[in-house]
């Protein structure tokens, strides 16, 4: 398990580069699967998570090269649908959430899947009915093995239907968009997530030669076809990694510039953090975050305490919450964190008590921040990452606290952030992998 150590209160200064999004590029690399031409796909981010899923695809006999550290072309033509039965893909595929996205594709090409009890964060009950119920209303049978934990699914003819999802799981639908592009005759997916990943991979698969439309929105259609072909693809910043770099900007009242941020699909990230009293500027596609004394916590407009939650896109990502609890820490005001989705994901917040922080937990989705206003800082402690944001987020605390903190099982942080230790060194952070 390892650690970083990270001596606090350093103003950070310079410019930072976001990686390729994590979570479109899981749904992405899935959707090689369904073709046997050659996928190009770039900006690929180098973090545990995904590199996974792209042993997994070769382990499945995917035929993966890697021109540059960010592109890889894959061809899946030779793919073993057995391996998907084997333990081996039940224990690498029980490490990260995005291997239940093989499924669509297999299912679409090789009629037949299996999905282990996915891993990914362990941030409340995640259950996958929105994905099971969706490929059964396409024709799919399923059984459920208790013991493992995994689903089997098997499908001699996918058939085109009208579907209202119970809720817009973002990795379900895009595995049911992936199932139903195969499908004979035309789906229709309402209440479908449409966050940018999900936009992403209907565009990509668009240009595969699939006839999806209705992008961007929650009522997909799908016109099935009988085969896709190759193309090239590139990922869009991580917006989640824009959200936590503009957080850390004004936390360590540090003057940095988010170079290449993919502005336009940000959704209200940018204002998200405006609330929070947060300066920024648009600058083309960079952001711009001034050096800032202090920041204030905006109210709502008849004066009541701010709530920042989660919601399906276009609202609040909630992988983002646990990043603005954390810099709300030291904002003059306060505001209530309801973080609806995950019921247990908001814990953390025990660290920043620990830290000094003004801190009331409600419940495991609420939690009441109120800003120290940098009345005084927060100390350096010894924590562990529960998980990949809260981690993150933690991260961000010891880097404006006073004195030095230990960050343990930062395996969590690597899932989703790379090279962090390097790139927040280049910005003048002192940060050490231990
Ligand atoms: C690999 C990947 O892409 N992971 C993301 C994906 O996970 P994932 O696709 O697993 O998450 P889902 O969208 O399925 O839903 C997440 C959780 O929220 C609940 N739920 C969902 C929709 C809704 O309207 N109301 C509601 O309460 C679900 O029951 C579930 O417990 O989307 C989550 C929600 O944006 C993000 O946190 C994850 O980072
Ligand atoms: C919850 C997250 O990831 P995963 O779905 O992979 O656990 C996340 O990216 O914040």
């Amino acid at each position: 398990m390892a650690s970083f150590e990270v001596k606090g209160g350093n103003k950070l200064n310079g410019t930072i580069v976001p990686q390729g999004a994590k979570n479109e590029a899981l749904q992405i690399i899935s959707a090689v699967l369904l073709t046997a031409e050659e996928v190009t796909v770039s900006n690929i981010p180098d973090i545990l998570d995904v590199n996974l899923l792209i042993e997994l695809l070769e382990d499945m006999g995917v035929k993966v090269s890697r021109p540059s550290r960010d592109t890889c072309i894959f061809k899946a033509d030779a793919v073993d649908a057995d391996y998907l039965a084997s333990e081996a893909f039940r224990n690498k595929g029980g490490k990260l959430r995005g291997s239940v996205m093989v499924a669509g594709p297999m299912l679409a090409r090789f009629k037949k899947a299996f999905i282990p009890k996915p891993g990914g964060d362990k941030i409340g009950r995640r259950r996958l009915d929105t994905h099971i119920i969706g490929f059964e209303k396409l024709g799919a049978q399923f059984d459920y093995h208790d013991e493992e934990g995994f689903f089997q699914l098997s499908s001699p003819r996918l058939k085109g239907t009208f579907m209202l999802l119970d809720e817009p799981s973002v990795t379900g639908t895009a595995n049911i968009v992936m199932a139903a592009t195969l499908a004979e005759g035309t789906t229709t997916i309402y209440n479908a997530a449409c966050e940018p990943y999900v936009q992403q991979l209907c565009k990509m698969l668009n240009s595969m030669g699939a006839r999806i439309s209705g992008i961007g929105s929650n009522l997909l259609t799908i016109e099935g076809v009988t085969a896709l072909g190759g193309t090239s693809h590139r990922m869009l910043p991580d917006m989640i990694e824009v959200g936590s770099f503009i957080g850390m900007a004004a936390m360590t009242q540090s003057e940095i510039t988010i170079k290449g941020a993919g502005v336009e699909h940000l959704g209200v990230i940018p204002d998200k953090f405006r609330q929070l009293g947060i300066q920024l500027e648009i600058r083309g596609d960079d952001i711009y975050i001034p050096a800032q004394e202090k920041y204030e916590i905006t109210t709502f407009l008849d004066g009541s305490v701010l709530t920042v939650y989660d919601h399906p896109w276009p609202g609040f990502t909630p992988d983002l919450l646990s990043i603005m609890l954390v810099v709300a820490t030291q904002a003059v005001g306060s505001v209530l964190i309801h973080q609806k989705m995950f019921e247990s994901r908001l814990f953390f917040v025990d660290k920043l008590l620990d830290m000094g922080a003004q801190i009331i937990l409600c419940d495991p989705h609420r939690a009441t921040v109120i800003g120290l206003g940098r009345k005084h800082k927060l100390r350096g402690i010894t924590m562990s990452s529960p998980d990949i944001r809260a981690g993150q987020a933690l991260l961000i605390a010891a880097l404006s606290a006073e004195g030095t903190s230990i960050i343990q099982n930062i395996e969590q942080i690597d899932r989703g952030y790379q090279y962090i230790d390097e790139r927040l060194r280049q910005l003048g952070a002192e940060i050490r992998r231990l």
